[in-house]
């Protein structure tokens, strides 16, 4: 049984006191039924780290973080790099790679992302590797086999064992922080053709394991639809896990605490 993750993707949002708040207020907000239910996560920027590890260890909170992205590298003459060895030392599970915005913005290509899962892989960390298509892919009909070669090119040379902990993300880019979300059967759709490219490329085991999330607009009001497709494990949000109280409804799949 895949236990399902509900990750906040903090983005280029909150100093290192108002993560603190945030986490503090989470936590409030969350009780033990919430975290059996589902893995919690945040991924905050690299500054924030610090404060949320000795926040989590302190009060031996459940919430579980990890980063946005890490260096291709493991050291070394790489200014401005974060390794992913300094993210392992911080104590992080997770760790995004190829976000539309990093593909995006900073031109990461499949190569680069295969580089990145590697190097998650060598620190323990475990990749939310996101994949998904832009708008005039999806205008194409284009969308599924665009988000499989994504899936294709992170995984070169990634090992059966190694699979079977990755996290996939499906993030249609027309749906991030647009308001403008996939509809469940849109969501099912990919990830459910993610999951049978799994079992070719591994087993069927290896992809009856891993957890495959939805991001892209997620609200407290939409997640049950989501949550509901057999293929859809979790959610990336960004924009709605800012807010403490709404993450938490969204952490309990919208329905009232429990
Ligand atoms: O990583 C998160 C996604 O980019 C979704 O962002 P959003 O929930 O603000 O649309």
């Amino acid at each position: 049984m895949r236990k399902p993750l509900i990750a906040g993707n903090w983005k280029m949002n909150l100093n290192h006191l108002e993560a603190i708040a945030t986490v503090q207020k989470l936590a409030f907000a969350l009780n033990d039924k919430d975290h059996d239910r589902a893995d919690i996560a945040v991924l905050p920027p690299y500054t924030d780290l610090r404060s949320v590890q000795t926040l989590v260890d302190g009060d031996k909170l459940r919430i579980l973080y990890g980063a946005q992205d890490l260096s291709a590298h493991d050291a070394g003459a790489y200014t401005g790099e974060i390794s992913g060895a300094m993210l392992a030392r911080l104590g992080c599970t997770f760790v995004a790679v190829g976000h539309s915005e990093r593909r995006q913005y900073h031109r990461e290509d499949d190569e680069i992302v295969n580089a990145k899962v590697l190097a998650a892989y060598r620190h323990s960390l475990t990749p939310i590797l996101c994949v998904g298509e832009g708008l005039q892919v999806r205008q194409s009909g284009g969308h599924v086999a665009h988000s499989l070669a994504q899936l294709e090119g992170a995984l070169r040379k990634v090992t059966a064992e190694q699979a079977a902990s990755i996290v996939l993300a499906y993030e249609p880019v027309w749906a991030i922080g647009t308001g403008e979300v996939a509809t469940p059967q849109d969501a099912q759709e990919v990830c459910g053709a993610l999951r049978a490219r799994l079992a070719e490329l591994y087993d069927g085991e290896v992809a009856a394991g891993v957890r495959i999330l939805y991001g892209g607009s997620v609200k407290s009001d939409n997640i049950a639809g989501i949550m509901a497709e057999p293929d859809v494990d979790g959610a990336l949000v960004g924009g709605a896990s800012l807010d403490a109280a709404e993450f938490a409804r969204i952490c309990r799949f919208g329905e009232t605490a429990g």
